[in-house]
């Protein structure tokens, strides 16, 4: 039966930017950043998502992105899989009137997003917390989101005081299909081409990492845009 009514979803923020993160960086982008999320990371830099946000439906964000007819939709938080059924939703409206780009989903990879199964037109960017001062992922769950969702990468963000608990995470979750690509952690009032450097530094150092993962630093971090 197909879903009904006034779907309603509450954001902080949209805008237009490139995507500054993971396989997709430098794709212009739609943002929009959906409130609320599950965790409390210490080193949030959007703590501001965490509020209650504003009210819209579905169709009036449909009608946003097929107006801005960019490539890519950056569906991003917050944690967005919060409102799964309503992104099941605008996937099902955005095929519907014939948007041809790509929905990419940023989840911290600690909801199974069940409503998406059978819809081909998004992509989920999975970037589990495995940091040493706070860790909360579910290697199982991130494992069956791999095999029944559309996952582009796993998207893992740490500084180079993590290396151990990165090489940690990466031996739990064994072989997987999806690439993995490391962040390198941006922290305010710190050199990040610096930061970013120890990190490869310390990648390419070690044996077993050096053979599975890539790095990627923020590009909107590095050229100071949204
Ligand atoms: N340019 C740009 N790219 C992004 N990719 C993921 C973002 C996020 O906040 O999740 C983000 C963001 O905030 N800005
Ligand atoms: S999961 Fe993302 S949005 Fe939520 S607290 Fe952590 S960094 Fe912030
Ligand atoms: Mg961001």
């Amino acid at each position: 039966m197909e879903p009904k009514g006034n779907f309603m979803i509450f954001i902080i923020e949209k805008f237009v930017s490139v995507q500054g993160e993971g396989l997709n960086v430098g794709t212009p982008a739609l943002f929009i950043r959906l409130a609320q999320c599950n965790l409390r990371c210490p080193w949030c830099d959007t703590k501001y998502s965490w509020r209650k946000g504003t009210p819209i439906s579905i169709e009036d964000l449909v009608n946003y992105v097929l107006d801005e007819n960019l490539p890519l939709v950056v569906l991003t938080g917050g944690e967005p899989l919060i409102y799964s059924y309503e992104i099941a939703e605008f996937l099902r409206r955005l095929r519907e009137r014939g948007y041809e780009g790509k929905v990419q989903i940023e989840t911290n990879g600690t909801i199974e997003p069940r409503p998406l199964r059978g819809f081909d037109n998004y992509v989920l960017s999975i970037s589990p917390k495995v940091t040493c001062v706070y860790k909360v992922y579910f290697v199982n769950l991130i494992k069956r989101i791999i095999n029944n969702y559309n996952v582009l990468e796993i998207k893992i963000v740490v500084s180079n005081d993590d290396i151990k608990c990165l090489r940690q995470f990466i031996d739990e979750l064994g072989d997987v299909e999806v690439p993995l690509i490391v962040q390198p952690l941006h922290r305010p009032n710190s050199n990040y081409a610096m930061d970013s450097k120890a990190i490869v530094e310390e990648i390419l150092s070690d044996p077993s990492l050096r053979r599975k993962v890539r790095v990627i630093p923020q590009l909107h971090k590095l050229i100071g845009i949204k």
